[in-house]
Order: structure tokens, then sequence, then C-alpha cells
């Protein structure tokens, strides 16, 4: 191991993490392309789509369990990061006059390309986690987003709270009504709201109407207020929908069906056409928004979204393959490939397996088995075809990842969706320094040591002897050592920061060449990982063994929260 410089390295056993039924390692921790700073490609959304369908469209209730529920953090969290990428939305579309994103289309591709899947339509009753009274939305696709509203058709949403053969009972869970068109007491008193069914209910049907007859607890009642205000020297019109609270419903029969709707004592007064116009003074949130940092390098656009501060990400050149740094001529050579046909098997037929030991390290699902010290992939002169299982880490990034502005750590990486334990993440990538220069970089931040650590590590040991090319070595008989620096180049991987308790270990990989001394920097990850959990490695420094130029020892706090935590990154 060079000494020196501060790298990220392959854990030397002191941690244990890894696939389930493993101990895996970690790996600390990166150039082609400048980062843009901005937007990056948004491609036109064409279709126009309705947000709710299946489960929602049934009117079926959230179920308490899966309270708060909205793409599993707080409604307004989700609802922040939808306004930053629709105000980048709006931003793209500008010169184009001819077309403009409308709020559900927005919604749409924000939940499909930056929101965690498996957004759960359905409707809740009562309370929505996270929204209080007083709460302004700018659009009825905020509403549904949050889940205060989820019909898009009508002003009386519902559930089915009760099925007994073909017979259903209905219940109303929220209202939206045209603030100023039914009776207040005057202005600012939100206590009684008068609903005639030729107003609101008749219009859409029986079903809402038998709703909010059949309504035993409370609803939620959205104003929706329309604000005549001066912008750019003009007059416009604004909607907003401000939440007024829950209210009891009953029945008054004056001739014609009428509701009277009656606000639930003890929640705070609120003056809707003052917090309409506090919201029209003051539009838009803090925040940026990049859709795609790898400008379609990678499988899906990594996005990188900052709620914290107005920064974007430092530039670098996002890169999809390792970049050599060093003379052509010591680049390594393409190793020889198996011979099989069709599916790669744990056999003498594969030459593949045989180098691993007689084994195929990845299962059928393409998740890592057991971690160790070394694995060879097929590669470019194996006769399998780009599907087979043992090829699991050399394609793109398999999950929609999304690179994230933390309080305290800078960047940081997330996943939008599920990762199953043993699956594989990324590849951290940049530019292949030998020690020589990377001795020379002042930055130190992104180097990652290679291929050093083959026998620093004790649970290996058994492994180790099943390798064939680990064979008849020792420790420290390669003449040269090797590490990856992303600070310049690099892909997602360089943002993912350290953990005393991390969810990613490190993995070498073979599968272009054969050179031991460089092999490449997998990230795996340790167990299942929800989505929006950040990513996170073992730096695996050694503490008060990190030194700067003069000599002095280096500290750095840790902040990664974890249990266990040292304390210190170095
Ligand atoms: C490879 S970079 C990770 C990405 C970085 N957060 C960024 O914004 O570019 C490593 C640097 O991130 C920060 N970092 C990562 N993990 C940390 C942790 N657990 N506590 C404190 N700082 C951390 C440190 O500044 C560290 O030198």
């Amino acid at each position: 191991m060079p000494a020196g410089f501060p790298q990220m390295s392959q854990g030397n056993g002191s941690q244990s993490h890894g696939p389930p039924g493993t101990d895996g390692s970690s790996r600390q921790c990166a150039r082609l392309k400048k980062v843009q700073i901005g937007l990056g490609a948004v491609a036109p959304v064409h279709h126009k789509k309705r947000v709710s369908k299946g489960v929602a469209d049934r009117h079926e209730q959230m179920p308490k369990s899966k309270i708060p529920s909205i793409s599993n953090k707080t409604a307004m969290a989700s609802l922040q990061e939808f306004r930053l990428i629709y105000s980048s939305f709006k931003f793209l579309f500008q010169d184009q006059p001819t077309y403009r994103p409308d709020d559900y289309e927005a919604l749409w591709v924000f939940r499909n390309r930056y929101s965690v899947k498996n957004y759960d339509g359905r409707r809740l009753v009562g309370r929505v986690p996270g929204v209080k009274v007083g709460d302004v939305f700018d659009s009825d696709a905020e509403l549904h987003l949050t889940g205060l509203h989820r019909s898009q058709d009508s002003h009386v949403d519902y559930i089915v709270s009760k099925q007994e053969g073909r017979t259903k009972t209905y219940q109303a869970v929220s209202v939206v009504s045209a603030y100023g068109q039914h009776s207040h007491d005057d202005s600012n008193n939100l206590d009684h709201l008068l609903l005639h069914v030729g107003s609101v209910a008749g219009q859409l049907g029986g079903i809402e109407e038998l709703a909010l007859k059949q309504t035993s607890t409370s609803v939620r009642v959205i104003y929706r207020f329309v604000a005549d205000h001066q912008a750019g020297g003009s007059q416009e019109l604004t909607t907003c929908y401000v939440y007024a609270g829950l209210y009891l419903v009953e029945r008054k029969d004056h001739g014609v069906d009428t509701f009277q709707l009656t606000r639930v004592p003890g929640q705070p007064r609120i003056d809707i056409q003052e917090l309409t116009k506090e919201r029209i003074a003051q539009p838009s949130s803090n925040g940026t928004f990049m859709a795609d940092m790898s400008s379609g390098l990678e499988q899906f656009p990594v996005s990188a979204i900052n709620l914290v501060s107005n920064e974007h990400p430092t530039s670098f050149l996002y890169i999809s393959r390792i970049r050599y740094h060093h003379d052509p001529s010591d680049r390594p050579d393409p190793p020889s490939g198996c011979d099989c046909v069709g599916r790669c098997s744990e056999s003498q037929d594969c030459a593949c397996a045989v180098k691993n030991g007689g084994r195929i390290p990845f299962g059928d699902h393409g998740g890592i088995i057991e971690e160790k010290p070394l694995l060879y992939e097929c590669g470019p002169s194996c006769k399998c075809p780009s599907t087979c299982h043992n090829r699991a880490s050399q394609h793109r990034i398999k999950f929609r990842l999304q690179v994230f502005k933390t309080e305290l750590m800078g960047w940081g990486v997330r996943s939008l969706d599920f990762i199953p334990g043993g699956s594989f993440v990324c590849e951290y990538l940049g530019e292949l320094l030998d020690n020589e220069d990377a001795q020379k970089r002042e930055n130190d931040e992104y180097l990652f040591v290679t291929g050093d650590n083959y026998f620093d590590v004790p649970r290996w040991e058994e492994s180790r002897k099943t390798i064939p090319s680990l064979q008849n070595r020792r420790g420290g008989d390669e003449a040269k050592v090797f590490a990856v620096d992303a600070l310049e180049c690099g892909n997602l991987a360089r943002f993912i920061n350290h953990s005393c308790n991390p969810n990613l270990f490190t993995q070498n990989v073979l599968y272009d060449h054969q050179d031991i001394r460089m092999p490449h920097i997998m990230l795996f990850a340790c167990g299942d990982i929800r989505p929006l959990q950040p990513l996170s490695l073992d730096y695996n420094y050694s503490i008060g063994k990190v030194h700067d130029s003069q000599g002095n020892i280096k500290k750095k706090k840790c902040f990664c929260r974890s249990s266990g935590c040292k304390g210190r990154l170095y």
C-alpha cells in the first residue's frame, strides 16, 4: 500500500459487511464529458398521462401501516422536490411557446424518473402526515401528489369503505371548494361551508353525493382561490389551493340537497386571501436540480437534487469506463475467454468458472453469492452472450440512482428503487493512476487504491486458496500499486459517502484484462436497500495515520450517524 496519500481502500477485516450470508468487505473510495450545470437532457413528454390508475381508481383506503406513504417520505418533502423539478421543466421549455408541460405531465415525469416507484395512489382518510392547515398548493397535481385530494375529475374524493356483495358503502375523504363561491359568514370565517349538490356533487354523478351522505368521519377541505394580481406590469390570475383542515359533514334538506360542512374545532385560524398573497409573492422554493448528470451515458438519468442550498455539484467529466492515465504500453492485455456457447456453467468446461475456483460467483438473478478477494467475469473474448450471468457488474447501472445534497457531508447518492441484497450497484470510475502519479495529486478526496489488498483481509484466507491466480503469491509481491482518482473524471460513485456501517461493499473484478494489480472496483449491496436510503461505503481510512504534505496527522470528523460510528473519518 503506498504511503503518503489517504486513499480510500478495501477493508482490512476489521469490518464485516457483505451480501446476506457473507461478510463483505468495503473499499473505499475516481473523468470525459464535463458535467453540465443545469438541466441536462430532458426528453419532452408527448403524451398526457393520468396519474391515478389501477389501485387509485378503485378508491381504496390507504392502509394505516403505509402512512405516511407518499414516496416513503413526508408529503411536503416530495412536494418540494416536485416543485423544483417542475420549475426546471418550465425553464427548459421556455423557448418553446407551442409546448408547455402541464402539471400532470410534470407529475408523471417526476414520478417515473425522479421519484420512488410504487407510488401509492390510495386515499388517506383524515389528516395527511406532513401537511399543515394553511399549507398552500399551486395546482391540483400538487394536491394529488401530497395525497390531500387524489381525484382528478371531481371536487369530492371518496373511498369505498365497505362492500357486501354488490352493495358498496362510500365515504368522502376530501372536498375542493371554490373560495368565495359558497356562503361564509365573513371572508375570514371558514367554520361553515355549504355545498349544494347542484353546484358540486350533482355534476359528478351520484357516487360523490352518496359518499357525502354516508360519511361519518371528518373530511379534508381545500379551498381553491383565484387571485388577481400584478405581474410584470400586467394583471394576472393565479389559482392557489389552501388546505383549511378537517370538517364534519351534515346533510341539510332545503328542497335541494345541501351539505353543511362544519370545521372541527381547535384547528388554527387561517386567512385564505393572505396565504395566497404570500405564496404568489414568494413562488419559488430554494434548491437546484439537474436532470441527468451523465448526459445520457447511463441507462437511467442520474439526477442531482439539492433541497438544502442553491449550489450545483462542482463540475467534473462524467465517464462510463475507466480512464488509463499511464503509458499505453503498460496497459493490460485482454484475457483469453471461455468457449461456452449458451450459459456458462460451474464445470471444467468453462474457463471463467475455473478462474473462480470452479464456481460462477453470481446467482441466476445476478446477485453476488459470496464476496471474494477477486472475481473473474466473462469478457470480450468469451463466446457466451452478453446476458451471461457471469457478467453481473460489467453492464451499466440497473437502478435509478440520484445524487443529492446532504446536510453535513456534501453530496451523497441514494437509490430511487429498491435494491435487493447482493445486487451490483455501480463501478467506482475515474483515472487509473500508478502510485507515483497518485502521490502527485494534491486533492486526494476521491482517490481509491485498487489491487493491493488480496492478502490483507483475514476473512479471505480460505476463499483466496480457491483462486488459481492468487496462488504462489504473497502480499507485497506487486512492485506497482494503482489508484483510481475520481476528482476530475468519474461517475456517480464519486459521490458515495463513508459510513461506519455501510450498505455497499467493494469487490475486485477482472473481465477485460487479467492484470490483478488493477482490478475494477465494483460496488455491491450488502443487504436489501430501501428507496431513498443514502448509499454508503466504508472508506477504510486508518484513523491517526493520514498525513498532510508536511507530515502532520490529518483529522476529519465522521458525520455518518450510524450506530457504531467511530467519530472520525481519519
Ligand atoms: C469521495 S468524496 C464523497 C462525495 C462528497 N460528499 C462530495 O460532495 O463530493 C469524499 C468526501 O466526502 C466527505 N465525506 C464522505 N463521507 C463522510 C462522512 N461520513 N463524514 C464526513 N464527511 C464525509 C468528506 O469530505 C470526504 O473527503
